[in-house]
């Protein structure tokens, strides 16, 4: 992929300096159907990495790459909080989802993954469905978010928006006192797989919310919806989005959306959504509490699907997810609690809540003991 052509010799080593958190980092190159994707190991310490496959059509695989890498990162805290035996891991296909997908192109991306040897699971993201990754699971079974069809727990987008609405009700709770969902006001980035069925939560509760997306079919069927409901919707262009004056902002689209731009802007009295790296940079934390914005951090409020695809290596179960994902409501709040008793922001709040957790998980882990299932034997007998 010529990732190092017209680098000088220090240019490369920060290459490799850039990915020396990381415990691997395989670059898939496959020309004969054009995939191109990285695969992002970041820590294995809690189990083998899981983490969605995204598909978008980065402008350099710089670009690309410094998203799964962060993305990775995310994903060991996020399995650490969502009390799971998984490791952070994700993959990015560089591409057009609208134009550039193939069978050919999703088997070739299962076959890299079955080249890792069970090192790493994966299954949709932005930009991917798990349409696509019944092809990938003709070449590898470490495929999780699988139909219903095929044994596993379907579509984790259902799961991840109740984790937001949880997320929601407990930044309500904080800053109204009342958890209802009526009373307060939105705005929400994206009506994908995830925003989408947020606001049709919301409005099926009679809130008042305001919508943008770049694709218009999205925002016709939310007005659809709302005709049904007590609830009301308006629409804005997408750059509109962060001026509103609402009580909360939704982000459920892409990441880096909290930045030294849009905290100008931002109106809203907290921040909660599923879109995975809100923040540009760490920082635009400590600026949101600043400017008094409660941050509900994003790989707590956004585990529901994570905590879906983990407990389907024990067999399908709804209720069991819906009542592992409520537990995103407490642990919101007890994030919520701990930045505010020792006056920090609600992301280091979080971040030392997990590092805490992986310390002592790990402790636990080293004990030796031969391969248990679900545990460490994923998926080594069933068959799909
Ligand atoms: N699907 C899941 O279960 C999980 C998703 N997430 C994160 O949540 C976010 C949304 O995920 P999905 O709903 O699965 O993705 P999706 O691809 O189904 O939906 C994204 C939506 O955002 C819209 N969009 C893109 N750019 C936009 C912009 N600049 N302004 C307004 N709208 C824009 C797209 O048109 C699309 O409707 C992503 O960041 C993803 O990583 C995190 C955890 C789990
Ligand atoms: O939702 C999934 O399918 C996997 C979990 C994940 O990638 C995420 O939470 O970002």
């Amino acid at each position: 992929m010529g990732l190092t052509k017209g680098l000088s010799v220090d240019e490369e080593f920060k290459l490799l300096d850039k990915m020396s958190e990381h415990e691997q980092v395989v670059f898939c190159n496959d020309p004969s159907s054009g995939l191109r994707a990285i695969i992002a190991i970041h820590n294995t310490t809690l189990g083998p990495a899981l983490g969605g496959c995204r598909m978008h059509p980065y402008p350099s695989l710089d670009h690309a790459l410094d998203d799964v890498l962060r993305l990775s990162k995310g994903m060991s805290y996020k399995c650490a909080a969502a009390d799971v035996d998984f490791g952070g891991g994700k993959a990015v296909i560089i591409g057009d989802p609208q134009t550039d997908k193939t069978a050919e192109l999703f088997r070739a991306f299962g076959q890299f993954v079955e080249s890792l040897g069970g090192r790493f699971y994966t299954g949709t993201d932005m930009g991917t469905t798990m349409d696509d990754f019944i092809h990938s699971m003709r070449e590898t079974k470490n495929i999780v978010g699988v139909p219903e069809a095929y044994g596993g727990g379907g579509d984790s987008s259902i799961p991840t928006a109740m984790g937001v609405i949880y997320g929601i009700r407990a930044t309500n709770q904080t800053l109204f006192g009342s958890n209802t969902l009526s009373r307060a006001t939105y705005s929400i980035q994206g009506l994908g797989k995830v925003g989408y069925k947020v606001a049709e939560y919301l409005l099926e509760q009679g809130a008042h919310i305001t919508v943008t997306d770049v694709c218009d079919e999205n925002i016709r069927s939310i007005q659809r919806k709302a005709a049904t409901t007590s609830g009301a919707v308006s629409v804005v262009e997408p750059h509109e989005i962060y001026s509103q004056n609402v009580d909360l902002f939704i982000p459920c689209a892409v990441g880096g959306v909290i930045n030294d731009e849009t905290i100008d802007l931002l109106k809203v009295k907290a921040v909660v959504g599923s879109a995975n790296n809100q923040l540009k940079l760490e920082e635009h934390g400590n600026r949101l509490a600043e400017k008094g914005i409660l941050y509900a951090p994003d790989y707590i409020v956004n585990a529901g699907g994570l905590i879906q695809v983990a407990d389907e290596l024990y067999g399908a179960n709804k209720e069991r997810v819906l009542s592992k994902t409520k537990e995103i409501y407490h642990i919101i709040l007890d994030v919520y609690q701990q930045a505010n008793s020792h006056q920090i922001t609600t992301l280091e709040a979080a971040n030392r809540i997990c590092e805490k957790l992986i310390a002592e998980k790990a402790r636990r882990n080293s004990f030796y003991t031969r391969s248990v299932r679900p545990k460490w034997d994923i998926r080594n007998q069933s068959s799909y």
